[in-house]
């Protein structure tokens, strides 16, 4: 088990003066599904957003610790944050398609990189969208404008374009919070393949999803970590009693 991003005494204050993070210590485990997992406004999407420097763009009043990813404290203002976000991609809760074609969307990035040449282009495309699990689906429409696919496809395609640019870690927050049971189902069995080559870390849509994923699993609780263990042990046996409360339904 190596750790692949190792969070140190993070602590994270928005401008309202509410700490949304308090000294989280935690590490993420590479080519595993590392779950953040809690009650609404526990800090699980700050902490997620934070790996990618997404907070940059939020009014961040007071932010201190450390976050190590390759070798580096990617906090520090030298870190190429254009880069970091192309090595650590996110997904998040909607899918948000560009208003382009199937083709276009996951070859965006590798466009935007420069790459012209249309033979590597039509590979990329066709391995990140078979990772993602669309590809059968959409494999003959891949000229059809974004918004003609359904939105679990839309979910899957946001995944391929983030697949396409061969990240290191996927950032997944609350990714199946808008799609159906079969939608959802895919992209869990697509979590399954995909640890084998990255490391993921998902915010999941509920326990049962928590419990059903997990190789690690983090509880979060008002900015506060609770509990961070192997997935199957914090699920079946809790040590923290308000663990057990969540994980039980009798609270959240
Ligand atoms: N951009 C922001 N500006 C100000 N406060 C914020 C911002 N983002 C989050 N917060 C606050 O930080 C706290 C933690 O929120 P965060 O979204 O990280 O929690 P969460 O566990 O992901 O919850 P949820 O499941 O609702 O997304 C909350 O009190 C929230 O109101």
């Amino acid at each position: 088990m190596q750790s692949k991003i190792s969070v140190q005494n993070l602590s994270l204050t928005y401008s309202d003066g509410v700490e949304s993070l308090h000294e989280i210590n935690v590490e993420v485990i590479a080519n595993a599904v590392n779950v953040f997992f809690g009650p609404a406004g526990g800090g699980k999407s700050s902490l997620l957003r934070a790996f990618n420097r997404l907070n940059d763009l939020a009014d961040v009043r007071h932010l201190s610790g450390e976050i190590w990813f390759n070798g580096k404290n990617i906090l520090e203002p030298d870190t190429d944050v254009i880069e970091l976000r192309r090595k650590i991609g996110m997904v998040f809760s909607r899918p948000v398609p560009l208003p382009l074609t199937l083709w276009e969307n996951v070859a965006y990035g590798l466009l935007l990189m420069g790459e012209k040449r249309k033979n590597r282009l039509d590979e990329a495309v066709e391995k990140a969208l078979r990772l993602a699990a669309l590809w059968d689906e959409v494999k003959d429409r891949l000229n059809d404008p974004a918004s003609a696919i359904s939105g679990g496809q839309q979910q899957r395609l946001c995944l391929a374009r983030v697949l396409a640019l061969e990240p290191e870690v996927i950032l997944l927050d609350e990714p199946t919070s808008a799609l159906d049971p079969v939608s959802t189902a895919k992209i869990e069995y697509s979590l399954l393949e995909l640890k084998e080559q990255y490391t993921i870390v998902l915010v999941p849509h509920n326990v049962q999803q928590a419990a059903r994923v997990a190789d690690y699993a983090a509880f979060f609780l008002q900015g506060r970590l609770v509990e961070y263990g192997i997935g199957k042990q914090l699920f079946v046996s809790p040590k923290v009693k308000e663990t057990e409360d969540y994980v039980t339904g009798r609270f959240g």
